[in-house]
């Protein structure tokens, strides 16, 4: 099924789902805080590597003890997809693999 832009209901109904998750402007995004530099960076890797799984990919932010993303999708303009929010829910569970909140 090709990708459509969801609706600012779609988006919120979705976003009720994933605390933490929120929409900013275009895109939807979340920041995590991590235990170490260390461990960011590999809850950095491990999103690189979904995303790819998925090819689908956020901009993704290392900072010193945090990790942060955003996302749309390029391929209708920019606009807030079901494919974001399949992302949005694959990185919540490996977050959480991680010790990230
Ligand atoms: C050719 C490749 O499938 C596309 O460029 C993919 C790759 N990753 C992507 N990521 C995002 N966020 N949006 C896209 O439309 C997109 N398209």
């Amino acid at each position: 099924m090709p990708l459509e832009p969801l609706s600012q209901k779609d988006i919120e109904e979705r976003l009720a789902e994933l605390p933490g998750w929120s929409l900013d402007g275009d895109r939807i995004a979340r920041s995590y805080r991590l235990g170490s530099h260390f461990a960011a960076a590999a809850l950095v890797v491990h999103i690189a590597q979904v995303q790819d799984e998925l090819d689908h990919h956020s901009d993704l932010r290392l900072g010193y003890h945090s990790v942060s993303l955003t996302v749309n999708t390029h391929s209708v303009g920019g606009a807030v997809t079901e494919k974001d929010f399949e992302l949005a829910r694959r990185v919540e569970e490996l977050a959480s693999g991680h010790g990230a909140s």
